[in-house]
C-alpha cells in the first residue's frame, strides 16, 4: 500500500523550459545479432527536460537501444551524442551524467534501503558526508526514510521500484534511462512512482528516456518514439499521434470474428481487422455506418456495435500492425493484405 504522505505535492512549474537543443541524440544506430537486425539506422533526439517514451512491439529494438545508451552494448555503426559530444563507454565523466533503472531490479535483498543507496552512491564516486547526505535526501524524496533500515527483500514491488528510482538518481544525473520501470506495478504504486518522477523533472529539469508497453505510461510522456523493426516509424506528442487516426473506431462483436471481419471487408469494402477477439474498423463515418452494419448482419452474426474515439493504442496498431504488448501481428485489414 502506498501511504498518501509519500506522494509529493502537485508539481511546481518547470525551473527550465524545455530546451530546443537536443541533450541526447541517437544518430543512425545499427546493431545486428548474427543475421537478425535489432537496430536499423535508428535516429532520434531528446531535448533537455523532456520525458520521452520508446514504444514498440516485442523485438522492435527498445531494449537494444537502451543497452546502447546505458553503455552495455556497442552499436555496429552510428553514434550517440550527449550534449553534442559522442557518448563513449570509456568516458566516466559522461557515464556519471546518466542514471539507469533496469527492467529486472538490481537491489540487494539482504541489504537495507540505506545500504543499497550508499552502495549506489559509492559506485558513482560519492564519498564521506556527501554520500550520506544524498542517501538521506533520496529516502526523503521517495517518502521511505522511516523504513530506511529495513532489508529490502521484504518490501513490496512498488516500494522497491521507488528505491530503484532513488538509487538511479543518488549521484544527480542529468538523464534518467528506464527500461519498463513500472512493469507489474499496481495502480497506486504506478501513480506514486510517476508523481516523484514528474516532481523531479519539474524542479531539477531531469530528462527521462524510458521504454514501455503500458498505454497509460505512454500517455504521460511529453513525446513518444514509436519503433518497429529497429526503425523509428513516428515521433510526436501523444495527442498529435492520437490525432493521426482520424474519425472513429467501430467495435463489432460477434461469435466468429474472423468470418465477420472478412464479410465486412467483402460486402462493405471496409478495412476491418480482428483485435483481441473483436472486429475493429477505423472510419470517418462511424455514425452513419452503425445502422448499415446492423441492417447488413442479422443478430447472431453481429451481436453488438460500439463506437469510440481513437486512443494511443489505435495509433500504435495503425503504425505497427500490432497491439501494445503483443508479440504477434494482428489479423490485418484487406487493404494491407491485397498489397502482398
Ligand atoms: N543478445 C541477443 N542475441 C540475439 N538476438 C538478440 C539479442 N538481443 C536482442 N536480440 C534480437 O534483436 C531484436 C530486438 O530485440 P530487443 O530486445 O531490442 O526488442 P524490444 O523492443 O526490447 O522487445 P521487448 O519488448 O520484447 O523487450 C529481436 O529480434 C531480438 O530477438
Amino acid at each position: 500500500m502506498v501511504d498518501s504522505r509519500m506522494t509529493p505535492a502537485p508539481s511546481a512549474p518547470p525551473v527550465t523550459a524545455l530546451s530546443s537543443v537536443p541533450l541526447l541524440q541517437l544518430d543512425g544506430l545499427t546493431r545486428r545479432f548474427k543475421s537478425r537486425v535489432a537496430l536499423d539506422g535508428l535516429s532520434l533526439s531528446v531535448r533537455a527536460g523532456e520525458i520521452v517514451g520508446l514504444l514498440g512491439p516485442n523485438g522492435a529494438g527498445k531494449s537494444t537501444t537502451f543497452q546502447v545508451l546505458a553503455g552495455l552494448l556497442a552499436p555496429d555503426s552510428g553514434r550517440v551524442l550527449f550534449e553534442g559530444r559522442p557518448l563513449s563507454l570509456h568516458d566516466p565523466s559522461l557515464r556519471q551524467r546518466l542514471g539507469i533503472i533496469f527492467q529486472r531490479g538490481s537491489l540487494d535483498d539482504l541489504m537495507s534501503a540505506r545500504e543499497n543507496l550508499l552502495l549506489g552512491a559509492r559506485l558513482y564516486g560519492l564519498t564521506g558526508e556527501h554520500a550520506h547526505t544524498r542517501v538521506e535526501q533520496m529516502l526523503r524524496l521517495i517518502g521511505l526514510e522511516a523504513r530506511g533500515d529495513e532489508r529490502v527483500g521484504t518490501w513490496s514491488g512498488g516500494m522497491r521500484r521507488r528505491l530503484e528510482l532513488a538509487r538511479a538518481l543518488v549521484h544527480q544525473p542529468r538523464v534518467l534511462l528506464m527500461d519498463e520501470p513500472t512493469q507489474g506495478l499496481d495502480e497506486a504504486s504506478f501513480r506514486s512512482f510517476w508523481a516523484h518522477l514528474r516532481a523531479l523533472r519539474d524542479t531539477e529539469g531531469l530528462t527521462v528516456l524510458l521504454t514501455t508497453h503500458r498505454a497509460d505510461e505512454a500517455q504521460i510522456c511529453d513525446r513518444l518514439a514509436v519503433l518497429d523493426a529497429g526503425r523509428l516509424v513516428a515521433m510526436d506528442t501523444p495527442a498529435a499521434l492520437a490525432a493521426r487516426v482520424g474519425g472513429d473506431i467501430l467495435i463489432l462483436e460477434g461469435r466468429e470474428p474472423e468470418a465477420l471481419a472478412a464479410e465486412v471487408r467483402g460486402r462493405l469494402g471496409l478495412a476491418a481487422r480482428v483485435v483481441e477477439g473483436h472486429v475493429q474498423v477505423e472510419t470517418e463515418q462511424g455514425h452513419s455506418l452503425v445502422p448499415r452494419l446492423v441492417e447488413a448482419f442479422p443478430a447472431g452474426r453481429l451481436d453488438a456495435v460500439s463506437l469510440r474515439r481513437p486512443t494511443l493504442a489505435d495509433v500504435f496498431l495503425q503504425l505497427t500492425g500490432r497491439t501494445l504488448g503483443a508479440d504477434q501481428p494482428t489479423a490485418e485489414p484487406s487493404t494491407r493484405k491485397s498489397r502482398r
